[in-house]
């Protein structure tokens, strides 16, 4: 599991710079997408070798408004309480401040491993910069310069040092696709996760060893194995499943990381909101399988579903590689129509492309549209091979790829997807120009 870095500081001290900074490795992976917009607050991150969640508390920070420390806004005080790692942010040009002090001593309260940052130290003798902020009790602070970039690698190392890097699950024994079903608060969740659990056999069910751990609960559906990777905190009460906890986009990211596919939950008879729409962009950031299900579709006439139709094509457009469904958790319609395609979706994740003809399709990619020149540059493709699973990645090699426009990396995407009929996955594209062996590496 990845663990999860929540940024904590007072307004200005560059909350959401640093955010950038740590989150931009990811983001570059993807192509920007129309429609998609991204949440700012959360993201997934790499440096080095390690994966993280990040989370920016700024925007909910209530201090500035009701100028009371205990009073932090319930979503910041939620990120804290699910940290694995607290950095408090503090602004080495401006010096340690009233506000600073007030947030160490809610920090000291959270039970958590907090590190003490110094932005906006760069071009600064470290002992100068750092020398105010040593009477916060929080230990030796870390000097960085988010806006720079100086300081970022050793600090995720440091902060980082005590937890296992995340690997891959094995895939023993054949345990079948692993789900997640994820969505906003109240779009039924919960009736899904019993409408597929109800009458299937529940193989074993553990208990988390530890508040880290998510739930896995593996079950047979018509004779195949599945695993439900559990995001709502559920629990087991006698035959049904309920929510214990509330809504956590950081369980619902960590859950989306540990599945081959997501089930995206929508509600018919609500409008599709800004929350929802984070959510999709979090899946498509993700590279995992999609399964979209449109829910209480029984509780809407004809015109309320043209209505969500369009509201769906409109707002998460970039969704458009899975399938949808307009189900009825409640019912049990459609559910089977659901797993369906979770199986497919799934099927095309792990897909296995032979480079002969990954190569034949690119060359007649390029001979129905080659990629356009930019100044100098003619980007160069010469041959393709597969470099991954979930999402499947196709490797491209050649000269002067960095220069291909997104436009046509979707071109390509879109290429490869109809020609290998995979349904359900988005795929990705990486380049890899000889002269510089790391270009497209992630
Ligand atoms: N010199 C310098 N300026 C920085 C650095 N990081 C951020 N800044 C600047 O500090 C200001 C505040 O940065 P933000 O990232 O918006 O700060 P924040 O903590 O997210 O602020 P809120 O959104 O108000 O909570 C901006 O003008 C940034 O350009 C840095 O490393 N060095
Ligand atoms: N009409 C109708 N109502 C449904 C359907 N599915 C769920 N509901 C109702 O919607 C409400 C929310 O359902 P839950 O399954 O608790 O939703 P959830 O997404 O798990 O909600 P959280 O636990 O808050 O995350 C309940 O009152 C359900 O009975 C459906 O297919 N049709």
């Amino acid at each position: 599991m990845k663990p999860t870095i929540v940024l904590v500081g007072r307004p200005n001290v560059g909350k959401s710079t640093l955010f950038n900074r740590l989150t931009r490795t990811r983001d570059a992976l993807v192509a920007d997408q129309p429609g998609l917009t991204r949440d700012r607050h959360y993201g997934i991150g790499r440096v080095g070798d390690r994966d993280y969640l990040v989370v920016d508390t700024a925007g909910f920070d209530p201090v500035a408004k009701a100028g009371i420390m205990h009073e932090m806004a319930r979503q910041a005080e939620q990120a804290i309480a699910e940290a694995d790692v607290l950095l408090f942010l503090v602004d080495g040009r401006a010096g340690l401040t009233p506000h600073d002090e007030q947030i160490a001593a809610r920090l000291r309260r959270a039970g958590r491993p907090v590190h003490l940052v110094v932005n906006k130290a760069e071009g600064m003798e470290r002992s100068i910069v750092s020398a105010d902020f040593h009477a916060l009790g929080l230990g030796a602070p870390l000097p960085v310069s988010a806006a720079h970039g100086d300081g970022i690698k050793q600090l995720v190392d440091l902060v980082l040092a005590d937890f296992p890097l995340d690997e891959e699950p094995e895939e023993a024994e054949d345990r079948g696709p692993r789900i997640a079903i994820v969505g906003r608060p109240n779009v039924g969740k919960s009736t899904l996760v019993n409408s597929l659990l109800g009458e299937e056999r529940v193989i074993a069910f553990d208990m988390p060893g530890t508040t880290r751990d998510a739930i896995a609960i593996p079950f047979e559906r018509e004779g195949r194995n599945y695993t439900l990777i559990d995001t709502a905190g559920l629990r087991r009460r006698g035959k049904i499943f309920e929510a214990i906890e509330k809504f956590s986009v950081i369980k619902t990211l960590q859950a989306i990381e540990q599945c081959n596919v997501v089930v995206l939950v929508l509600d018919a008879s609500q409008d599709i909101s800004d929350q929802d729409a984070h959510i999709a962009g979090f899946i498509l950031d993700s590279g995992r399988a999609l399964v979209v299900a449109v829910n209480k579709w029984d509780s809407v006439d004809d015109y309320r579903r043209e209505l969500i139709k369009r509201a769906i094509e409109h707002k998460l457009g970039f969704l458009s590689f899975a399938r949808f469904h307009y189900i009825s958790a409640l019912k049990g319609a459609g559910v089977a129509a659901v797993m369906k395609s979770v199986d497919s979706a799934y099927a095309a994740a792990m897909v296995n492309l032979p480079t002969p003809r990954l190569t034949r399709t690119l060359q007649a990619a390029l001979a129905k549209q080659a990629p356009p020149r930019s100044g100098m540059f003619r980007p160069k493709m010469r041959y393709a091979h597969q470099g991954g699973n979930n999402p499947p990645v196709v490797v491209i090699h050649g000269a002067a790829l960095d220069q291909v426009p997104a436009s046509y990396v979707r071109f390509l995407e879109r290429t490869f997807m109809e020609a290998f009929k995979l349904q359900g996955t988005p795929l990705r594209i990486q380049f890899r120009t000889s002269h510089n062996p790391y270009i497209g590496k992630d």
